[in-house]
């Protein structure tokens, strides 16, 4: 069998290469040659998976020619450095399946991993991994389910089948953009909801703020296109589900850090602050309440009360 190929040892690309190798070979390329050096030699990635051991079938690779031999490729970068990294190693990724393992918004365009995919390698058979899932999790081995999004239904069923696992449940839709903005969009909500937790309102603010947050997620996706079933499914209220109410999400601790008015460390990887900026940048006519607070909370033009009055003062509506 054809390895599956894992471009980016980071924790999400670390833990779905875990899941895979027990059914098969992985190669797992990590940008930094020492990186992978000590992957080999000490099978395990404590940086990024503490505990996590690697699979005898998972080979960490220092050099991106080793993908060449692989099927398909899944993509474990984070969204704002996904252009790059297919511009700089294009002629590798030409002619493999590529599966966008990230969530986000490009700042600088407003698209999604899938049309930067477009862009840089047109023609290329492209599809997106996305839903409720820890990398931890994934790597012990616990059940998790997911949203294998492809244009290409055919290619999608293949992949499908090519790349579930005993604890990964794959799901498959057809509806690209509905998954992208799910995934993309949950991480704002989820830095809301953090700093709700953070600032002492409560559980019911919580709660009131992931439903109105799950209504402007849905206005701004079908706006753009989606089809209203995959917002209710794994690849949007799911993950929102899991992000806005766990510590283990980044962006969730980010939130927290927010309301309690503390640092955080910028080299930790919370997709939410550029996906905010991005579409609340953007033309696209759709009222998104939520995302400006999030912008202003990141910004520090806008502090936790006057979120909070901004909000509550809002015209009152129908549901
Ligand atoms: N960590 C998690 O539990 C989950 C993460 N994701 C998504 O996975 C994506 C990746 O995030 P994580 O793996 O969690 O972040 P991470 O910060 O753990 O790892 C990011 C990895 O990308 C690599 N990278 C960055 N720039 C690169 C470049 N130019 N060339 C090659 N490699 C480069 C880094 O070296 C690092 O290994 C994000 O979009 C995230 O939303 C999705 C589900 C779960
Ligand atoms: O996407 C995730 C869970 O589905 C991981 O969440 P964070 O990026 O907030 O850590």
């Amino acid at each position: 069998m054809t390895p599956v190929g894992v471009l980016g040892a980071g924790a999400f690309g670390t833990a779905l290469a875990i899941s895979m190798a027990r059914q098969g070979p992985v190669t797992l390329w990590a940008r930094d040659a020492g990186h992978a050096r000590d992957m080999a030699r000490t099978r395990e990635n404590p940086a990024r998976l503490p505990g996590a051991r690697l699979p005898d079938a998972l080979t960490p690779a220092a050099d991106i020619a080793a993908l060449a031999g692989c099927g398909p490729i899944l993509l474990a970068v984070p969204m704002q450095r996904l252009r790059q990294v297919l511009a700089d190693h294009r002629d590798r990724l030409a002619g493999h399946p590529l599966v966008a393992c990230c969530k986000g918004i490009e700042l600088q365009t407003g698209l999604g991993p899938l049309a930067v995919i477009a862009q840089v390698l047109p023609g290329a058979t492209a599809a997106l991994l996305t839903g409720p899932s820890f990398a931890a999790d994934i790597a012990r081995g616990l059940p998790t389910a997911l949203t294998l999004a492809c244009a290409d239904a055919d290619a999608g069923r293949a992949l499908q089948a090519r790349l579930s696992t005993a604890n990964l449940r794959l799901y498959r839709s057809t509806d690209t953009l509905g998954a992208e903005l799910g995934g993309a969009l949950k991480n704002v909500i989820a830095i809301a909801c953090g700093a709700v937790i953070g600032a002492g309102l409560g559980d019911s603010a919580r709660a009131a703020l992931m439903t109105r947050g799950y209504a402007e997620m849905q206005r701004l996706a079908l706006a753009r296109g989606a089809r209203p079933e995959t917002l209710a499914g794994l690849s949007g209220f799911g993950d929102l589900a899991l992000t806005c109410t766990s510590e283990l999400s980044r962006n969730y601790r980010l939130g927290l850090a927010l309301g309690r008015g503390e640092g955080f460390d910028p080299a930790i990887t919370v997709e939410g602050a550029a996906t905010a900026r991005a579409v609340a940048g953007a033309d696209h006519g759709v009222d998104l309440p939520i995302t400006d607070c999030v912008v202003g909370l990141l910004d520090g033009t806008l502090s936790m009360s006057g979120a909070t009055e901004t909000l509550l003062a809002r015209p009152l509506k129908e549901e």
